[in-house]
């Protein structure tokens, strides 16, 4: 069994931030683990209080957990400030942590702010180059390179100023753009994979960023290479956006099950 760490937010109605990610470990056979970096209290229809942990409580989770447990995968998600982003980057520096993903989680799909906009600078800055890949959607891009993209060509010249930032391989998501197609761009600094999808018309969308960037995390932790652990966690967000839930007033959260598992192709003796 693999051991996968999420450091990001709760999400009190369970469809993102740490519910998302250690339910996404368990559907891909992992063994989820959590550090949190803030509380927020939210639910389908927004975000509507957020409380943050101080910095010696996020270093002690982590040090806590790197000193009993092996970890194979980390999942970087929402980390609220930059005190925050500087305590987590000196920690898993000196734990030498592996397989690390950042998801540069900046708003809520409701648009409340989920990192401090002056913390923008210090996410690329610390936490980028600790990365195995980063996945920001298309208006995270936008903040990091500060020029709007509109398009597949916009989005590679994108990923390439992002990858220059430090990032061993940039995974620009383009969910948020119009068409039949979600298409998603990754860049290894020498090429780009195209990682297409059909697009399912629903509001009920809550969660897809963190469920597919711990999904590539619980991947890479079992050992795919990254375009596999991609192109796999890429079946898995289509399935579990496929099976979304009609539940609350607003964007419903993206379903975990088993046979989503199955589904993206994946067996538990593959090990
Ligand atoms: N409606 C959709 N249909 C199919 N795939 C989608 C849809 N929306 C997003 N995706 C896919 O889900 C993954 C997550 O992308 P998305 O752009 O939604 O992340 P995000 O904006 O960071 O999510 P969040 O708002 O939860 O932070 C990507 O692979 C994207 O292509
Ligand atoms: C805690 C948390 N993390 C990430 C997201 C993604 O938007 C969210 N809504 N909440």
């Amino acid at each position: 069994m693999k051991n996968l760490l999420t450091i990001a937010g709760s999400d009190s109605c369970g469809g993102a931030g740490i519910q998302a990610d250690l339910k996404t470990f368990s559907a891909l056979g992992t063994y989820g683990m959590s550090v949190i970096t803030a509380v927020t209290a939210q639910n389908t229809t927004g975000v509507f209080m957020v409380r943050e942990l101080d910095v010696e409580m996020v270093a002690a989770q982590i040090r806590c957990i790197y000193e009993d447990i092996p970890v194979h995968g980390v999942k970087i998600g929402m980390v609220s400030s930059a005190a925050i982003i500087h305590t987590i980057a000196g920690c898993l520096k000196e734990k030498g942590a592996v397989h690390v993903v950042v998801d540069p989680v900046m708003v809520s799909k409701s648009k409340h702010k989920l990192l401090q906009p002056a913390a923008c600078d210090a996410l690329a800055q610390e936490l980028f180059p600790l990365a195995e890949v980063v996945t920001p959607n298309i208006p995270e891009a936008e903040a990091i390179i500060n020029r709007p993209i509109g398009g597949l060509e916009e989005m590679k010249e994108a990923a390439r100023q992002i990858h220059s930032l430090g990032a061993a391989n940039v995974m620009l998501k383009g969910g948020h753009l119009e068409g039949e197609e979600a298409v998603d761009v990754l860049y290894n600094g020498d090429e780009f994979v195209l990682f297409r999808g059909p697009r399912h018309f629903t509001r009920n969308t809550h969660g897809t960023g963190c469920t597919f960037s711990s999904a590539i995390a619980a991947l890479l932790g079992r050992g795919y290479p990254l375009v596999q652990a991609v192109g796999r966690a890429k079946e898995y967000i289509h399935n579990a956006i496929a099976h979304s839930l009609e539940l609350g007033q607003g964007a419903g959260p993206t379903h975990h099950f088993y046979e989503l598992y199955q589904r993206a192709g994946l067996h538990l003796d593959e090990e």
